[in-house]
């Protein structure tokens, strides 16, 4: 009989203004859900403290962001807040041809370039802060920008919300555990989608026959 679970896998986006938590929701859904796997973005940005290569970003300089863009190695790419930064697409492809889930913590440049892509496997998450003010303090407590990039951040917030209606989800991010929880219940309805579980049909035409 064919697995009822059988199904393809999906992309997960997520993308928010600069602070309102999507690497926080990133982390906390990795360590829930074994089957979901993070795209580790190429960038030419240098590394926050504490920032680790290969698991934060992979940091590259950008004569190797070019070779990659030239060769076709990325899925999507874009500038943001003047660095380049994309998603390397072996290991995404690979990973949803092993049945896997991707989450991807990208903006809204590269939203738009996967879904001319692969909408049909593309979920869609934006992360609004409560409020400007708190999206300032969270800027400015995480402590690992300098003040003229905060500033530089926080300058293009607005510009980045806009986009806020092309997302298929919308989540806003007031209490960090409650977030988490809506992000992981998008997830799992999205899994159970009957186009993405290929092998239900044999599975009820099977028991239809068990019972003639
Ligand atoms: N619900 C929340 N309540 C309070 N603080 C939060 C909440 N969610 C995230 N934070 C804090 O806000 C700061 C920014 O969060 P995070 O780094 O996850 O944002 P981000 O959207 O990934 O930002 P960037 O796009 O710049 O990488 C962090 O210090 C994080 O601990
Ligand atoms: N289009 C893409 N955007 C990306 C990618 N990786 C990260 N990002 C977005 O950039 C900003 C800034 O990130 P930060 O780590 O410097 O704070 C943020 O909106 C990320 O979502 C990518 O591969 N492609």
């Amino acid at each position: 009989m064919s697995d009822p679970l059988d199904r393809r896998g999906l992309m997960l986006v997520l993308s928010s203004p600069s602070g309102a938590g999507k690497t926080s929701i990133a982390r906390a859904l990795l360590a829930r859900e074994p089957a979901l796997e993070m795209s580790v973005s190429v960038t030419t940005r240098p590394p926050r403290p504490g920032e680790v290569d290969g698991r934060d970003y992979h940091f590259i300089d950008e004569a190797a962001y070019q070779r990659l863009v030239a060769e076709d190695g990325l899925l999507e790419h874009a500038r943001v807040f003047d660095h380049h930064y994309g998603t390397p697409r072996q290991p995404v492809e690979a990973a949803l041809a092993a049945g896997k889930d991707v989450l991807f913590d990208i903006d809204w440049q590269g939203a738009q370039q996967l879904k001319g892509r692969a909408e049909d496997d593309l979920v869609t998450v934006f992360i609004l802060p409560p409020s400007a003010d708190e999206l300032a303090r969270r800027l400015t407590t995480r402590a690992q920008d300098s003040a003229e990039v905060i500033a530089r951040r926080m300058a293009k917030a607005a510009d980045e919300m806009s986009h806020w209606s092309d997302y298929h989800y919308i989540v806003v991010n007031q209490d960090l555990e409650q977030s988490i929880a809506e992000v992981a219940a998008i997830l799992t309805a999205e899994r159970l989608r009957r186009k993405r579980r290929p092998g239900l049909a044999r599975f009820v035409n099977t028991m239809r026959q068990a019972e003639e």
